[in-house]
């Protein structure tokens, strides 16, 4: 990719990869660093939402890999890398693109996106999808947020963390964001998310080379830091492209 301005070739951005499971902190800690270094990021967790979103509002079994996948052909998704998150779909059959970004927070997408998310060549699509926008971004780092991507989507990622915090205080967390639900009906609910995610990836056991940051001891702006602080510690030969 060229720079607009000097006609030269654009340096790929950096990479920082974080992983880890519901409530740990990915999307809001992520983003905090993100700014403060002056990169993009990209929640790979709000694809699989809005992926599920549209088999939802399509009527299709999100049982069924090739219903899934013939959907993927006529999709269209967009999500900001910058700024607050806005997360577009089109539908398969035409039309504006939907604002989705509120839609794909609720209870009903939650429950469902593990069935989505579990077929392999989904998955295999996702990540083309995932590796196309970090590299055609023009920017000079993006953090890129989700399950797996310390160890399928940005393996050689030059910083490669895994967030963690122990369940009760992940299902805390999220009961903030979601008042009209009881703690124990969203510790259970994410702890029935996780299973199922992890029987496609482990994301509770850093795998070699990644950083684990435990949260669970940690308030935010604790949090925010200790992702800073391993993306400086990792920083050999990008320092110059970070703000923070
Ligand atoms: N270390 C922390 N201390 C307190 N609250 C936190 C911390 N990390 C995250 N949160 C809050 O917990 C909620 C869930 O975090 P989120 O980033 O959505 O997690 P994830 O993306 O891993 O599911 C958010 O409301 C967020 O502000
Ligand atoms: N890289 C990723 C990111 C998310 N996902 C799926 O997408 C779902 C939603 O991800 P998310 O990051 O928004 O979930 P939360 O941790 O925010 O609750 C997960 O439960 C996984 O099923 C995935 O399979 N791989």
């Amino acid at each position: 990719m060229e720079d607009p301005v000097t006609s030269q070739p654009q340096a790929a951005p950096v990479l920082v990869a974080i992983d880890g499971p519901a409530g740990s902190g990915k999307s809001s800690v992520s983003r905090a660093a993100a700014e403060r270094l002056g990169f993009g990021i990209l929640d790979t967790g709000a694809a699989y939402r809005a992926l599920a979103w549209t088999v939802r509002e399509t009527g299709r079994d999100p049982g069924d890999e090739a219903a899934v996948l013939e959907l993927l052909g006529g999709w269209g998704f967009s999500i900001t890398l910058r700024g607050p998150q806005t997360v577009e779909v089109v539908l398969p059959e035409g039309g504006s693109p939907v604002d989705v970004t509120e839609a794909i927070r609720a209870p009903e997408i939650s429950a469902l996106v593990s069935r989505v998310s579990g077929h392999p060549r989904v998955r295999e699509r996702l990540n083309e999808m995932f590796r196309r926008a970090v590299a055609g971004s023009g920017l000079p780092g993006v953090v890129i947020e989700g399950r797996d991507i310390t160890t399928v989507v940005a393996p050689d990622a030059p910083v490669r963390l895994l967030l963690t915090a122990v369940p009760e205080v992940r299902a805390r967390r999220r009961a903030g964001e979601l008042p009209g639900l009881s703690p124990e009906r969203v510790l259970a609910d994410l702890v029935a998310r996780d299973e199922k995610d992890a029987r496609v990836i482990d994301f509770f056991t850093p795998a070699p080379g990644v950083t684990l940051i435990d949260t669970s001891e940690l308030d935010f702006e604790q949090s925010v830091r200790a992702v800073i602080d391993a993306v400086r510690a990792n920083a050999q030969g990008f320092a110059g492209r970070m703000e923070a």
